[in-house]
């Protein structure tokens, strides 16, 4: 399909690790579906070499190559760019932010957006004040198999009404085999699988317990408990009570176990529903059971080319050229809400942050 007509967007990425690989290759994926045109011009890395290896590696094929460049400032300033990808560790996102956004560009940044609500409510009044768009890069709600899960549980009410929530993400990490550097183990870069992995489990919390996000939806009680090891926290559980209802989602993480496919169970009066994948942060596939009915159940899928990064690019692309600040799907205040129970959660299970206070 022709690209003419679609917005589009000059992409500047910083950062060069895994993430970036992954966004960088899905953005420059042929896609017969694509809702935006999307062109990679600058890469910023912390060496020139580990740029252009990156580029050599994920993005071969990409012509004219992006420019690459040995800071993030020159990304930052580029006039070619109009968007900086943020995949720096979470305890650098703040900063990375407030530099884009004060050289006027618009932002996606990996989750966890940054390590706090304070954080986040200063890279926000930033942006207010540029008049940029900004997002926080969380990928898993804008796949179109998330999106009919969230029709069919709350439009259509097909389990009839959710009371229970179970969302699990635990990765075999091999913690203590790491160096002290990685983001994984550092709790200066903001390590711990709180941050990391047990936000997709709050997100499948939030999605499925009330159709709304940000402030217009109803302000679930938080209960947690984490496992700590050498101040970071390598299990955490965190529980969603919600005070109208009692309805509660479980929703929890770990460092030392893969979870099996089935990750998700959604409980509702009339039946139940199974969420599959790699990983709570990339659903492949659900599975509607209702009560008295076939005990196969209804399985939903939806092709995935690539990761899948490139439904949020499409729709930032698309809020930008509309001339919006924020996404419907991922608001500023949603941001701010999942923030605030990451904030509690860690008030209640003890892991800290250098410059917590
Ligand atoms: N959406 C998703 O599914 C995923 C999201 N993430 C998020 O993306 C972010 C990055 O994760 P990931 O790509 O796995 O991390 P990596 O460790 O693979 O890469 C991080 C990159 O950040 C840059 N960096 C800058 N300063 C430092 C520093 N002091 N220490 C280490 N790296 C530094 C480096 O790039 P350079 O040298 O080029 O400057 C490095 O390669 C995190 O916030 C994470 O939560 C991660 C994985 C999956
Ligand atoms: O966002 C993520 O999702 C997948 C995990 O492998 C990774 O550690 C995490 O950052």
């Amino acid at each position: 399909m022709s690209s003419e007509g679609l917005p589009s967007l000059r992409w500047g990425i910083i950062a060069t690790g895994q993430i970036s690989s992954w966004f960088a290759s899905d953005l420059t994926l042929l896609r017969p579906n694509a809702k935006a045109k999307h062109t990679i011009t600058a890469i910023g890395s912390s060496s020139r070499e580990k740029g252009e290896a990156f580029v050599a590696r994920w993005i071969p094929d990409v012509s004219p190559p992006p420019k690459v460049y040995s800071s993030y400032d020159q990304v930052f300033n580029h006039p070619d760019v109009d968007i900086i990808y943020v995949g720096t560790p979470n305890s650098f996102h703040k900063q990375n932010c407030l530099d884009a956004i004060a050289a006027g560009k618009h932002v996606l940044c990996e989750k966890a957006f940054t390590l706090n609500v304070r954080e986040a409510e200063e890279v926000f009044n930033a942006a207010r004040e540029k008049g940029v768009f900004i997002m926080e890069a969380m990928w898993t709600r804008f796949f179109p198999l998330v999106r009919k899960l969230h029709r069919l549980v709350h439009k259509d009410r097909v389990i009839g009404d959710v009371h229970r929530v179970f969302a699990d993400l635990g990765l075999d990490q091999d913690i203590s085999s790491l160096g002290p550097d990685s983001r994984l183990k550092n709790p200066a870069l903001g390590a711990g699988t709180l941050l990391d992995i047990c936000i997709y489990s709050i997100t499948w919390g939030l999605l499925t317990m009330d159709s709304r996000t940000g402030e217009s939806a109803e302000q679930p009680v938080i209960k947690a408990v984490q496992t700590l090891s050498h101040s970071i926290d390598v299990a955490s559980t965190v529980l969603l009570l919600y005070p109208s209802t009692q309805k509660q989602a479980i929703c929890t993480s770990t460092a030392m176990f893969r979870t099996p496919d089935v990750f998700c169970r959604i409980e509702g009066t009339n039946g139940h529903i199974e969420v599959q994948g790699v990983s709570a942060s990339c659903p492949t596939a659900f599975t509607i059971f209702i009560k008295g009915r076939s005990s196969e159940g209804e399985r939903h899928t939806v092709p995935k080319p690539g990761h899948g990064l490139y439904w949020e690019a499409d729709a930032v692309a698309q809020d930008i050229a509309a001339g919006r600040k924020e996404n419907a799907i991922m608001p500023w205040s949603e941001t701010l809400r999942v923030l605030g129970i990451l904030d509690e959660a860690r008030r209640q299970g003890g892991a800290r942050f250098p410059g917590d206070d």
